[in-house]
């Protein structure tokens, strides 16, 4: 996360005098992450996690995210809570932003990748897909194909002074995928994480411990998680996949729930899309990160780099 919001001391008593809580005894920014201001907070009760929504996050979808996390933990995933004040009402408002407050989860970012931790993963995010799948509303992906191009617009040619030519490369490259994408209803929908980088799973003993930041999940492909997985983990130069990785990855995520053959069918596609997803947003931020804020910018190239060797030989990459 990040400190895009500061909070004067008074302001967050008053806040937390709502809550059953007891005394604030300290409070610390969390300089991790990207798109919303958290606080780590620590009350007689214990630890909390503080979020004050900002960015692409919209007020009225919170409701369904906070939802799905209490939905996810009832039925067993280690996962944050919302903290419910004492008027019965989890999401509040703080510095004139949406806010709320969820449970501390144990446990720690792995620092090295390796394939035992990817297949720890997969069955996690396998195991996030079928109990989701209880969680009947439904929430379409704001940042899915559909959203590409408009995203890449807004950028305005930025994508070039990043890297000469990237523009074009892009609007290409997004054409391919979308001409590839998997007709709807012809894999299947679930409840998907959406955003399940290394920073947002945590370890303990080797094992993932939990998953946190729900706030871009949504009602999606369950395959097209495990292609953003597929991006995020195993790429431990930034411009290769390792082969281990991925066989950690998909290992664990079949003995959970084996893909079907359209899924796996689907995966080049699916890989190059999700490549396509996070350097957009990587290159949106790149432009428009307020100098104050207290974040580090992530490289929107390391996923041009995966997008270049996906479009060079995702099939034979993935052994599907
Ligand atoms: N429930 C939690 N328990 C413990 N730490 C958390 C929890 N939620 C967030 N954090 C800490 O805050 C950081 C940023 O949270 P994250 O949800 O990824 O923020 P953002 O949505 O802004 O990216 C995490 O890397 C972690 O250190
Ligand atoms: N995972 C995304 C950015 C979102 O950051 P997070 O802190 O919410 O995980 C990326 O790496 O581009």
């Amino acid at each position: 996360m990040a400190v895009y919001t500061n909070i004067p001391p008074e302001e967050l008593e008053a806040f937390l005098a709502e809550y059953d809580l007891g005394p604030l005894k300290r409070v610390d920014g969390i300089a991790e992450g990207v798109e919303n201001t958290n606080y780590l907070i620590e009350t007689e009760a214990g630890r909390a996690i503080l979020t004050l929504y900002e960015k692409r996050v919209r007020e009225e979808e919170l409701p369904w995210f906070l939802g799905l996390m209490q939905h996810l933990a009832r039925r067993g995933l280690k996962c944050p809570t919302p903290v419910i004040a004492r008027d019965g009402v989890a999401l509040r408002r703080l510095m004139d932003r949406p806010a709320a407050i969820t449970t501390f989860l144990t446990g720690r970012p792995i620092e090295t990748i390796t394939a035992s931790a990817c297949f720890s993963l997969g069955q996690s995010l396998a195991r996030m897909h079928l109990l989701g799948d209880g969680f009947r509303a439904h929430r379409p992906n704001s940042l899915g194909p559909d959203a590409w191009r408009p995203l890449l617009n807004s950028c305005h040619g930025a994508a070039d002074t990043v890297q000469p030519g990237l523009t074009a490369e892009l609007e290409n490259a997004i054409s391919e995928v979308l001409a590839a994408w998997p007709a709807s209803g012809s894999l299947p929908v679930g409840q998907i994480h959406a955003d399940l980088f290394p920073d947002n799973a945590f370890f303990e003993r080797g094992n993932v411990s939990g998953l946190i930041d729900f706030y871009f999940a949504c009602t999606d492909l369950l395959a097209y998680d495990l292609a953003i997985c597929l991006n995020a983990w195993c790429f431990p130069d930034e411009r290769t996949p390792d082969a281990a990785l991925m066989a950690g990855l998909m290992g664990g995520y079949q003995s959970i729930r084996p893909l079907a053959a359209e899924e796996k069918a689907a995966l080049p596609a699916l890989v190059q899309g999700a490549s396509i997803r996070f350097l957009l947003t990587r290159l949106y931020d790149w432009v428009n990160t307020p100098v104050d804020a207290i974040v580090t910018r992530k490289d929107p190239l390391a996923y041009h780099h995966r997008l270049v060797a996906w479009r060079a030989d995702a099939r034979g990459l993935l052994h599907v």
